[in-house]
């Protein structure tokens, strides 16, 4: 399999923080997931991918090229999606379009203008006229356009309504079938990923704590549910726990689970993203 993506040791400091030594990959025709809380890094990442940021240590690789060397071609192939501004907003949607579908050789007209009509788009509105749902239903318009191989987005889920939502994963996907291209999206709404995604990569404080399919993702991890007596015994096998009035519930690693396994009161149940998420971004 080729892969589109390599992220390799790469490094980045500010001054309160630091994207510590992260490398992962994707490979193509595939979804993958970044997820991680609030100011964990996964904004940061995207922009070091895109060179809007460069990085202090580290490769990175895109369609076997290095990002920064061969920036011109390798973004060619990139869709960017992205919450912040990156369009000047007091320019109208048509002339924005206009000034830079010159700058993609396999830009699409006829694809510009379906996606405009399919999103309900006024060319002739102002980009600041627009909600920020629009907004981004505008961003992904301008990133399909030119048919890209590897689509990078930025919390593109976060602002759309949740009828709209589950109409944009299927046009993903759709676009993932037919043309083999490769996406990376960061999101809050795990639920999202859960329907789509291969992978997921969690960021956590700078640092990768898994890279992995989603399937063994959940596969590796049960929810333990049970009494206080029963497992606080076991504090050393749970990845993070809170307690409530009916006991403790935490996060075990699958195989670690064995050594609770004949005790009848504890329960076991297959976590979600979101769980997962929770108690090993919990787990100090
Ligand atoms: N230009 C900057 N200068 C200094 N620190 C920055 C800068 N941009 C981001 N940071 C810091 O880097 C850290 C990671 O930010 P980043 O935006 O990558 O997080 P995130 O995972 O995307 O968060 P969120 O889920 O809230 O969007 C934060 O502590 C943030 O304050």
């Amino acid at each position: 399999m080729s892969k589109v993506l390599e992220v390799n040791n790469v490094s980045k400091d500010y001054r309160d923080f630091r994207l510590n030594d992260i490398s992962f990959s994707l490979e193509k025709g595939y979804i993958m997931g970044l997820i991680g809380p609030n100011g964990s890094g996964k904004t940061t990442t995207i922009k070091l991918i895109m060179n809007l940021l460069s990085k202090d240590s580290g490769e990175i690789k895109v369609f076997n090229k290095d990002h920064v060397y061969d920036e011109v071609g390798v973004k060619e192939k990139i869709g960017f999606v992205y919450d912040g501004d990156i369009y000047p907003s007091g320019m109208k949607l048509g002339k924005l379009a206009k000034l830079i579908a010159p700058f993609y050789r396999s830009w699409d007209d006829e694809i510009f203008h379906g996606y405009i009509k399919k999103f309900n788009l006024n060319l002739d509105k102002k980009l600041e006229e627009l909600s920020k749902g629009m907004k981004i239903k505008f961003s992904i318009a301008m990133a399909l356009a030119h048919k890209p191989e590897l689509i990078i987005m930025d919390e593109p889920t976060s602002g759309l309504d949740p009828v709209f939502r589950r109409e944009f994963l299927d046009l993903i996907q759709d676009i993932i079938e037919k043309r083999q291209a490769s996406v990376l999206f960061s999101t809050h709404i795990t639920s999202d990923l859960e329907k789509v995604a291969d992978y997921i990569t969690f960021i956590n404080d700078g640092e990768i704590v898994f890279t992995d399919t989603l399937c063994d993702l959940v596969e590796n991890y049960r929810l333990v549910k049970g009494k206080k007596g029963d497992l606080t015994n076991h504090k050393d096998i749970l990845i993070g726990m809170r307690t409530n009035k009916f006991g403790i519930e935490g996060l075990a690693e699958t195989n670690d689970c064995q050594a609770l396994i004949e005790n009848e009161d504890i329960l076991f149940e297959k976590p979600n993203l979101e769980d997962i998420m929770y108690y090993v971004s919990r787990r100090d």
